[in-house]
């Protein structure tokens, strides 16, 4: 089983190569590379685009446990200054899937020397950041001929101290859609605006129309969230704007929400295409299924309250999104937070979660995974 410093090389390896989805190529083979270096005579191994299912066979099984790690960076330039920084200029591993594809490595070396009593199944799931790996994967055959009864997996929490743990029963994670909206009108010089069509302003009017959504149109007893992340438009000081183009996500609670959300954002746009005489199209990106606990989240939250390797605490809803959401949604299981106490918080440029939190999780999982197959 990989020491605490062979699980800390196996981190800063990964962080330093963050790929962004189904583009994780060395990932994999470096994964590889790890799994194939443990003793495996009982597990099997299969790729899926560029991630990697690995079936351990148990030796005297009466269920298969799923365990998910996702796999892709962020389009982010790194800042935190750190010697093991990315490589990759403008990619990072700012959402710990460097930590969780570590922590995935480090159980399943623990079960390459022992060997289970029922079967696991190890899911390294690509592309969770975009376009989403989680549904593709869960509809191959490859999958559904390892499926598990029950799955779980974790991301970090770096508002939470290491060493804690928290979770809940029912919704975790939000609905989420990913929009752009691309407006297209007329440019010009900035000295005669009547003559053109400004996209700018255009632009302007859809971000500030758009958030009274939230405000004025999703019940308050309800919840939602949407964020325009990008926005790009213009050359120049004094050329008038042609074109502009917006990127949002859209997060909420039900999905009634989220169906009410998007119709009002397709309206908004119809609106500013006929108030500014110029074309509107709303496109829909990847939209994720919310992360619904199951009652088998249970047994875990009463094994960690009782353990003294971790603080448990219950966790709240979070309008954060994951594509682990769809395996949930056909498979009962759970997600938990995992402490890494970093004062910047997820896809943030200076992002450093604390390394200790790797083996406290593994243990932490260990000792779980022994206890449901007693
Ligand atoms: C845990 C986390 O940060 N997840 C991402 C998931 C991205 C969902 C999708 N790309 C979108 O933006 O809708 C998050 O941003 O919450």
């Amino acid at each position: 089983m990989y020491t605490i410093e062979g699980m800390r090389a196996i981190r800063r390896h990964l962080h330093q190569q963050p790929e962004l989805g189904f583009e994780e190529h060395k990932t994999q083979l470096f994964l590889l590379d790890k799994i194939g270096e443990m003793p495996n005579g009982h597990f099997r191994v299969k790729t899926w685009r560029t991630g990697i299912l690995v079936f351990v066979e148990g030796f005297a099984p009466v269920q298969t446990i799923g365990y998910r790690t996702d796999m892709d960076g962020l389009p982010i330039k790194e800042e935190t200054g750190l010697s093991f920084a990315s490589r990759y200029d403008g990619k990072m591993h700012a959402c710990g899937h460097d930590l969780h594809m570590t922590i995935a490595i480090g159980i399943l070396s623990h079960y390459a020397e022992n060997q289970p009593k029922d079967n696991l199944l190890f899911v390294f799931q690509p592309a969770e950041e975009g376009p989403g790996g989680a549904e593709p994967m869960l509809n191959t055959d490859l999958f559904q001929q390892w499926r598990p009864d029950w799955m779980f997996a974790l991301h970090i929490a770096p508002n939470e101290p290491v060493g804690t743990v928290t979770t809940r029963e029912g919704l975790l994670f939000a609905n989420t859609a990913e929009f752009m909206v691309h407006l297209r009108g007329k440019g010009g010089h900035a000295a005669y605006p009547h003559q053109a069509n400004d996209m700018v302003v255009a632009a302007s009017h859809l971000v500030t129309q758009i958030q009274s959504v939230v405000a004025r149109r999703v019940d308050p007893m309800d919840s939602a969230v949407i964020t325009i992340g990008k926005i790009e438009s213009g050359t120049k000081e004094n050329i008038i704007a042609e074109r502009a183009d917006t990127e949002g996500t859209i997060r909420t609670l039900s999905s009634e929400a989220m169906n009410l959300v998007q119709e009002h954002v397709k309206k908004i746009g119809a609106g500013i295409a006929a108030s500014f005489d110029c074309d509107v199209d709303v496109e829909w990106g990847s939209q994720y299924k919310q992360v619904w606990n199951s009652e088998k989240v249970a047994s875990f939250m009463a094994f960690s309250e009782r353990s003294s390797d971790v603080n448990f605490r219950e966790a709240a809803m979070a309008m954060t999104g994951e594509d682990f959401g769809f395996f949930l949604e056909k498979i009962p299981g759970f997600m938990f937070w995992l402490g890494v106490d970093s004062d910047k918080g997820l896809h943030d440029p200076k992002l450093n979660p604390d390394e200790a939190a790797i083996p406290i999780a593994v243990d932490h999982i260990i000792r779980y995974l022994a206890d449901e197959m007693k």
